[in-house]
């Protein structure tokens, strides 16, 4: 007799693997999960989710914990000493055995993507990708969501973003590509830019449904227009800078009340940790147009709508 396994999860591991249709049907319902117009509760009921963090995080290890619990799953932690990985079990069986006692993984092993698109190559447990070194597909949706909610509409947004082109600004790149009508304008320092593979695929797509993504590393080009000025922790979580000097070439690109008062249609935002004095001045992190905490916050929203995505 042969046993059929129902396989039905969904996995994100990099925002090049959603369509379009997938990228704007977890936004529209992380909106709904921010308006509180999703009963909670049952969705998830019976599903137990592990969390397997090896590096340090607040907001996605926290959003990721609480959505679960609050869509009805259980959870499982892991650090980074915990799984036999450490000792030497190689990634596949690793991935084989939880596979066959998780319904979805949330994992973060930062410098290593390889181990999650290994994890990902089941379909027994839904994988996500909480932050690897080349991309953060998690907060970019996290970050369109509360984008959408805050403006009602994606379409015709004009971003700046300055700081390192890091995994976040990969992942903004990638999920921007696939929405009509935005644009995005990255100011990034010299020799510290976003990877050009993920930045021209970016690029490329963005010009077929009218958005435009560039990257420049010299601020004569900043635009006149903006809705939204981001930025990024100059120190990205699980990565090293090689030159000692690099805090030079990111000075110019601090986010300055200067700059935010020529810029006086836009919201801030920040993916957080935030570190006063480098990335931002104290004055726009905590000024009116600051949204940094309704954006973590919704970050938790946002994991709702990619557990339910990945796991219903
Ligand atoms: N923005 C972000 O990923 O925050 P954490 O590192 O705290 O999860």
């Amino acid at each position: 007799m042969s046993i059929t396994i129902k396989k039905t999860k969904k996995h994100i591991v990099s925002l090049k693997d959603l369509s379009p249709e997938e990228i704007i049907e977890i936004i529209n319902r992380g909106v709904s999960h921010i308006n509180g117009e999703v009963p909670l509760g049952s969705q998830l009921k019976g599903k137990v989710i592990g969390i397997y963090f090896t590096k340090t995080s607040t907001r996605t290890r926290t959003s990721f914990s609480t959505a679960a619990l609050r869509l009805g799953a259980q959870i499982v932690t892991y650090g980074p000493n915990d799984l036999q990985l450490n000792t030497g079990e190689s990634v596949s069986d690793t991935m084989n055995v939880l596979s066959r006692m998780l319904d979805g993984l949330v994992a973060r092993t930062a410098s290593n993507p390889e181990v999650i698109r290994t994890f990902s190559n089941q379909d027994r447990m839904a994988v996500i990708n909480a932050m690897t070194s080349d991309e953060h597909p998690t907060q970019a949706l996290a970050d369109l969501t509360t984008m959408k909610h805050y403006f009602g509409e994606l379409s015709g947004l004009e971003i700046i973003y300055l700081g390192e082109g890091n995994n976040t600004a990969v992942a903004l790149a990638l999920a921007i590509a696939k929405i009509p009508n935005m644009k995005i304008s990255f100011f990034t320092p010299p020799n510290y830019g976003i990877d050009p593979l993920a930045l021209n695929y970016a690029k490329e797509l963005g010009e077929k449904i009218n958005t435009v993504i560039n990257e420049y590393s010299d601020l004569k080009y900043l635009p006149n227009h903006a809705n939204i000025v981001y930025t990024t922790r100059w120190q990205t979580t699980g990565t090293q800078k090689l030159d000692s000097n690099w805090r030079k070439s990111f000075e110019p690109f601090t986010v300055s009340q200067e700059l935010m008062d020529k810029y006086s249609e836009a919201i801030f935002m920040h993916d957080l940790p935030a570190h006063i004095g480098d990335e931002v001045e104290e004055s726009v992190i905590n000024g009116t147009k600051s949204i940094v905490f309704n954006q973590a916050e919704n970050k938790m929203h946002s994991a709702k709508a990619v557990l339910e995505w990945c796991m219903q």
